[in-house]
C-alpha cells in the first residue's frame, strides 16, 4: 500500500518492551496500531530480544525491541500517539520501572533536542540501555544517520558488561496482509 505520509516527514526511533501477557502479540499489536496512523509509516523493525530486567529487578524478563518510522506528526503528537497505544493495549501505570504488558519510548526524532514536561528528546536514558542500544544498533545505518549510528556504538562499547543480559529471540515478522512487509 503507498504510503500515506508525504515527503516533509519526520524519521525516528521507538524502542517497544513487554513482560506481561503474550509480550509478542502485544509487541504485535502495538506495531500495528502505530502503523493503522494515517500519519505513521513503519519503515525497519529489529528482531525481539529477551532481556533481563533493568532497574526494578523483581519482576519477569522483557522482550525488547526497537522500530524506525516516518511520521509527519511533530513530537509531542507522535509521543501521544504512542500513550494512546499503551492505553489501549491496557497498561497500567503502578511501580516506576515495574512490569507492563507495554512500553513505548520515543528514543530520537531528526536530531531534534527538546525538553518540555512531557517529552525529553533524545530519550534520556537510551544510551545507558542494552535492551534499547543492542536492537536499535540492528537497525541504525550509518548512511542514514550516521551520528546516531556512532553515537550508538560508542555507547555499546561503554557498557559492554551489561549485555550479558540480551538474547537475540527471532527476526520480528508482522503478521500477513499488514502494510508492514
Ligand atoms: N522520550 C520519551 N519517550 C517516552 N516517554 C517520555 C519521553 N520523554 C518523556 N516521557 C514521559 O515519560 C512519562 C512516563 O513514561 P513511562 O512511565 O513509560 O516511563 P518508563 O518507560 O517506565 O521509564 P523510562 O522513561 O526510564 O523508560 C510519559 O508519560 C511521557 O510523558
Ligand atoms: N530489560 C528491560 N528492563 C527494563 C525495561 C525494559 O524495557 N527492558 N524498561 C524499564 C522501564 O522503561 C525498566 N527496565
Amino acid at each position: 500500500m503507498k504510503s500515506s505520509v508525504p515527503s516533509e516527514y519526520s524519521e525516528a526511533y521507538i524502542a517497544l518492551g513487554a513482560n506481561l501477557g503474550d509480550r509478542e502479540q502485544t509487541l504485535t499489536e502495538a506495531i500495528q496500531m502505530l502503523g493503522d496512523h494515517s500519519d505513521i509509516e513503519i519503515v525497519r523493525c529489529s528482531g525481539l530480544y529477551e532481556t533481563a530486567p533493568v532497574g526494578y529487578i523483581d519482576q519477569p524478563s522483557f522482550l525488547n525491541m526497537v522500530l524506525m518510522l516516518r511520521t509527519t506528526l511533530e513530537p509531542e503528537p507522535l509521543l501521544m500517539s504512542m500513550l494512546d497505544v499503551e492505553n489501549k493495549l491496557g497498561r497500567v501505570r503502578d511501580i516506576r520501572w515495574g512490569p507492563r504488558t507495554v512500553d513505548l519510548d520515543l528514543l530520537w526524532m531528526d536530531h531534534q533536542q527538546l525538553h518540555t514536561e512531557r517529552l525529553e528528546l533524545p530519550h534520556p536514558r537510551m544510551n545507558e540501555r542494552a535492551f534499547v542500544l543492542v536492537p536499535l544498533a540492528e537497525i541504525v545505518s550509518s548512511d542514514q544517520h550516521p551520528e546516531l549510528f556512532y553515537s550508538v556504538q560508542q555507547s555499546l562499547q561503554l557498557i559492554e558488561a551489561e549485555q550479558q543480559g540480551i538474547h537475540y529471540v527471532k527476526a520480528f515478522t508482522m503478521p500477513f496482509n499488514s502494510k508492514l512487509k
